[in-house]
Formats: C-alpha cells, sequence, structure tokens
C-alpha cells in the first residue's frame, strides 16, 4: 500500500492523495495515512500516467557491454516509464520466437518495467524474406509489433506482404523510413552543414519518399502503419495528407529531433552521430508543431546505446545512435511544454495514451483513477538537473546532452502500484 500525498493530477486543479493497493488505483481524495502505508511527499509535484516506449534499443542478446534488458529497464523506470519496446536489432536478431521469449523473460524476472520485444520483419533484417511473424506473435512473448529498425524494409513488394500479413494477425508494422540507394554512404543531413563539413548527404527525400510510398501500401491493403523516428518536415506533410485521406498511419518523433539541430555538427563530435541525421532548425519547429497538432502522434526515445569504441572515434567509423531514456521527458518539457505548443495533458499524451493506444497495451495509457492500474509518474517540475552520461543508469554514456541543464525532475515511478524508481534510484 503506497499513498501518494498532494500531488496535482496532470498539473491541473489542487493537489489530492492518491492511495494505491493491490496494484491499482483505490482511493482519489483527501486522505489520512493509516498503518503499514508507505507514504511519498508529492507536494508540488505532477502526476502523470507512466510513460510508454515504442521505440528502445536494449542490446540483448548480443552487446551486452552497451546495455542489458536490466541495465536499460532501470533506464527506463529513472525516465518515467512503465512499458518499452525493444527493438529486434540484436545480434542474434529477434526474428524468431527464441529470441524473443528470451527478452521478454529478462524483462519479467527484471520487474522494472513491462518489456515487449519488437519482432523483426524480415530474417536477419535481410529485407529479402519475410521472418515467422505469426509464430513470435502467438509465442509467450505475444509480439505486436514488427520492425527491421536499424534498417528499411525497402523492397516494396516485401513490404507490401508484411502490411498484409500484419492485418491479418492484427500487429502492427513501424518502419525504420530509408531509401537505401538515396543514403549510401550517408554521415550527415543533406545541406549546408554536411557540405561544408564534407560529409556525404542523408537526404531528406530518403525518408520522406518511403513514408509517401508505404502510406500508399498501407491504404491499399487496408493494413495499420507506424513510421518509426520522423525527422523531416516533408513527412510531416506527407503523413498529414496521408492522415487527412483515412490511412491508418501512426508516428513517433524522437526527443532528439525535437530538440538538436545539425549545427551540432561543427565539432565533428560522433556523440552528435545518429539515424536519422539531425536537421535543421527549421524541421525541429515543424517537427514539434506536428506532434502539439497530432500528425505526429507519439514521443519514442529511440534509446541506442553505443561502446566507447564504437563512438569516440572519427566521424565516418562511429556508429549513429544516441541514449534517450532518461532525458526524454526533460526534453519534452523544454521543446513543448515551455513554449506553450504542449500542457500536462498532452504531454501525458504523446508520452503515455497514445503510445499504449498505437501498441494495444490495455494497462497502460490510462486514466488516473479509481479502479485503474496504477502505472503513474511523479514529476517536480520547478526542479532541474545536469545531466551526466557516466551517471546515467545505461552501460554506454552516449548522451548528446551532457552538461546541458535540463527542466523536470522524475521523483517516483510505480509499475502496477510497485515503486520502480525514486529519488533517481531504480528500486527492484
Ligand atoms: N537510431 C540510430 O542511430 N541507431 C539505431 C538504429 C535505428 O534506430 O535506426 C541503433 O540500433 O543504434
Ligand atoms: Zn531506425
Ligand atoms: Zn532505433
Amino acid at each position: 500500500m503506497t499513498l501518494i500525498k498532494g500531488a496535482v493530477l496532470y498539473g491541473e486543479g489542487d493537489p489530492v492523495d492518491i492511495l494505491v493497493e493491490d496494484g491499482q488505483v483505490a482511493e482519489i481524495g483527501e486522505l489520512k495515512k493509516k498503518t503499514g502505508q508507505d507514504v511519498i511527499d508529492a507536494q508540488g509535484l505532477v502526476v502523470l500516467p507512466g510513460f510508454v516506449d515504442l521505440h528502445t534499443h536494449l542490446r540483448e542478446p548480443g552487446r551486452e557491454d552497451t546495455e542489458t534488458v536490466e541495465t536499460g529497464s532501470a533506464a527506463a523506470a529513472l525516465g518515467g516509464y512503465t512499458a518499452v519496446f525493444a527493438m529486434a536489432n540484436t545480434d542474434p536478431v529477434a526474428d524468431n520466437p527464441v529470441v524473443v521469449e528470451h527478452v521478454w523473460r529478462r524483462g519479467r524476472e527484471v520487474g522494472l518495467v513491462d518489456v515487449h520485444p519488437i519482432g523483426a520483419v524480415t530474417v536477419g533484417l535481410k529485407g529479402e524474406r519475410l521472418a515467422e511473424l505469426g509464430a513470435m506473435a502467438r509465442s509467450n512473448a505475444s509480439v505486436r509489433i514488427f520492425s527491421d529498425d536499424g534498417m528499411c524494409v525497402a523492397d516494396p513488394l516485401i513490404m507490401r506482404r508484411a502490411l498484409e500479413y500484419s492485418r491479418g494477425l492484427d500487429v502492427l508494422i513501424a518502419q525504420h523510413a530509408e531509401e537505401p540507394r538515396l543514403t549510401v554512404g550517408a554521415q550527415a543531413h543533406e545541406g549546408e552543414t554536411a557540405a561544408r563539413l564534407g560529409l556525404a548527404g542523408w537526404p531528406a527525400a530518403a525518408e520522406e519518399s518511403i513514408v509517401a510510398r508505404d502510406c500508399l501500401l498501407a491504404g491499399h491493403v487496408g493494413a495499420r502503419l507506424h513510421v518509426c523516428h520522423v525527422s523531416t518536415a516533408g513527412t510531416a506533410d506527407v503523413l498529414r495528407w496521408a492522415k487527412a485521406r483515412g490511412t491508418q498511419v501512426s508516428a513517433e518523433v524522437t526527443p532528439h529531433h525535437l530538440l538538436l539541430d545539425d549545427d551540432r555538427l561543427n565539432t565533428y563530435d560522433p556523440v552528435n552521430k545518429v539515424n536519422p541525421p539531425l536537421r535543421t532548425s527549421s524541421d525541429t519547429k515543424s517537427l514539434r508543431e506536428a506532434l502539439a497538432e497530432g500528425v505526429i502522434d507519439c514521443v519514442a526515445t529511440d534509446h541506442a546505446p553505443h561502446a566507447p569504441q564504437d563512438k569516440d572515434c572519427e566521424w565516418s567509423a562511429a556508429r549513429p545512435g544516441m541514449l534517450g531514456l532518461q532525458t526524454a521527458l526533460s526534453v519534452v518539457i523544454e521543446t513543448m511544454v515551455k513554449p506553450g505548443l504542449l500542457d500536462w495533458r498532452g504531454v501525458a499524451r504523446v508520452m503515455s495514451e497514445r503510445p499504449a493506444e498505437i501498441a494495444g497495451l490495455p494497462d497502460h495509457g490510462r486514466p488516473i483513477a479509481v479502479g485503474e492500474p496504477a502505472n503513474l509518474v511523479l514529476v517536480d517540475p520547478k526542479a532541474t538537473w545536469t545531466v551526466n552520461g557516466a551517471r546515467l543508469a545505461s552501460l554506454a554514456g552516449n548522451t548528446p546532452y551532457e552538461g546541458m541543464e535540463l527542466p523536470g525532475v522524475i521523483k517516483a515511478t510505480l509499475l502496477r502500484g510497485k515503486v520502480t524508481a525514486r529519488d533517481g534510484r531504480a528500486v527492484r
């Protein structure tokens, strides 16, 4: 039993107390402490539904030197997450029931966050043959999202077949939209900065053309489609158009594409190397607006831990990817709440409710109300913190926000009533 004293629901109205019992919200109102109740002093804190991340890389199996289900789960709990979806680009690839069941089982053993493995769309992420989507969907891991993330399902016929199967299985295909013929050797957003720095360009059209193609394919076969890490203003335009004509498409944006732009590349520090690449400041502005408007449905971290030897090297040899789980909320506050584009209700929508709906999770992203599962996060909206990669829970330290002072401190996370993070520590 836990009594949360004096929290403000969705940052609206007067503070209330929340009694959590048997994994659920048992009472809301002005409550007295009873014996045996753990009390969380939540004065001045905002309470939101626990966050859901549709796009996390946990690196297990294969690169346990950079992240494991255990360390990634701790980072997730500390970031306010109660459910994460783990991408399939592990080694071996999660393209079969054995690997997805391993990730799922480790998530349950660790117990800090609900870990849902994503299955690969094609065998070995090679884009040639469909993986056994049905076997993964029916496995104990009940896979509900499939993605070749890291790679694009580039062959339009394979993509069409994947969408057709996904409809029959009632699962979701999430596409990493990158036309590979347009990004051979690409190192940075194709534009002024890349030209000046002498880096091979990754044109916006390589993303936009695949998103347009896939929206047309999804519409044609009557399937749902999810677009990973939208990074350009043009992609937002394509999504706006597709949604207006009734295509069942959803999309995510990462915190780093909301905040950072390719100006950061001047130092050639590979901590800023990510796929899709950081775009222009005008793209970040359009992405913020598209998220506020609902054209982009949600925020997903694309948390991508990498070892020092894969990051602290020359630009072209470095792997793309950035940590994201523990900084996501703060970046959303900085880019969306502070400028007035989203209120706390809106934060709950883009970080919890919409991703839970997109993934079909029945017990996450729920209203904070009596009888609902107690998946909650308590946020101090006034406090700030300074990011230090070495102190984050991830095994890797590749955060682009090193040394930055960011708004919003997560005081506690509860998963089905159990405190999983409190005052900056994961609680197992
Ligand atoms: N985002 C990245 O830059 N890297 C991801 C792959 C991906 O999300 O495409 C990774 O696995 O490291
Ligand atoms: Zn990707
Ligand atoms: Zn990714």
